[in-house]
């Protein structure tokens, strides 16, 4: 999307009664308190704050290099920030490993896939049951006994995403296959399969054509609606973020230059330059 595009979604979009309306959230899942994370001597992220309430469905927002990645990755344990911590479920952490942060319920997708494109949607998705495997690899290799059963039981759920999401005809197919947009359809169910109860969807709607963002969006307000999954997303179509979003944290330079509803956050004077000083 070019500047001017982004700009006047934000800036001249006639205000609308903001999707966070009538809609019920729980208290605090995630906070993240005074983040700073410097790469030598680049600061990507300078003491950052904010919260997520349960059941929303929170934009981080921001032009190129303003640090939505790199914030993703301390929320997901991938970048361990120098200062700050991130409350999440009430258990505070700064230095979580990855694994960690997903056993404790965050899912995430990626900007750049991170599937394995030689394999079926089927066996994609399945390996985000990893963590919820319990026998061991023995008598999952053999297939015997309760692995048996626990399989089946896996297989069961990975089926019912597979529905969910619509792709029940691409099951055997392998992920190289497909469009680009079913394949990050895929890398959503593939986190879907862990059971999140924060889901960080890292620029889902990214290389798609106007009917397939349509589809994610359909199938992110699903999730949020009919699991009550929280969502935290970074995304680049303005409309997408003002359609969706509950509420939106705006970055600039590693800073948080802004914070609120869609109304709010697109009547910001800072806001709004940040975006038509910019070439993104
Ligand atoms: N692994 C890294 N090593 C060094 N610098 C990094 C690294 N990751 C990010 N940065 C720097 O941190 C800053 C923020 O980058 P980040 O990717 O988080 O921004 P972004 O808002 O996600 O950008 P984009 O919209 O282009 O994806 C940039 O200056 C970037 O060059």
């Amino acid at each position: 999307m070019n500047t001017m595009t982004d700009a006047a979604v934000i800036a001249q979009q006639a205000p609308q009664a903001s999707p966070g309306n009538g809609r019920k959230f729980g208290n605090v899942i995630l906070d993240v308190k005074n983040i700073s994370l410097s790469f030598g001597g680049v600061k990507a992220l300078t003491d950052i704050s904010f919260d997520v309430r349960e059941h929303e469905i929170r934009a981080i927002i921001g032009p190129n290099g303003a640090g939505k990645s790199s914030l993703l990755n301390c929320i997901n344990g991938v970048y361990q920030p120098q200062q700050g911590t991130i409350t999440f479920r009430g258990k505070s952490f700064r230095h979580m490993k990855s694994r960690q942060v997903a056993e404790m319920g965050v899912a995430r997708t990626f900007q750049n896939l991170a599937l394995f494109k030689g394999m079926s949607v089927l066996d994609n998705i399945m390996t985000g049951r990893n963590l919820r495997i319990k026998s061991n690899l023995l008598l999952q290799a053999l297939r015997i006994g309760p692995a048996e059963k626990e399989e089946m039981r896996h297989r069961e759920f990975v089926e019912r995403i597979i529905d969910f999401l619509e792709i029940q005809a691409f099951r055997k197919t392998p992920v190289g296959q497909l469009p680009y947009g079913l394949q990050k359809r895929v890398d959503l169910g593939r986190a879907l399969a862990m059971e999140p109860q924060v889901l960080l969807l890292d620029e889902p709607m990214a290389g798609m054509n106007v009917e397939e963002k349509q589809d994610m969006c359909r199938f992110v307000l699903d999730v949020n609606d009919e699991f009550g999954t929280t969502v935290v997303l970074i995304e680049h179509d303005m409309g997408v973020v003002m359609d969706i979003s509950d509420r939106v944290v705006v970055l600039d330079y590693g800073r948080k230059i802004g914070d609120g509803t869609p109304d709010e956050v697109r009547a910001s004077p800072e806001v709004i330059k940040a975006y038509l000083g910019t070439s993104h």
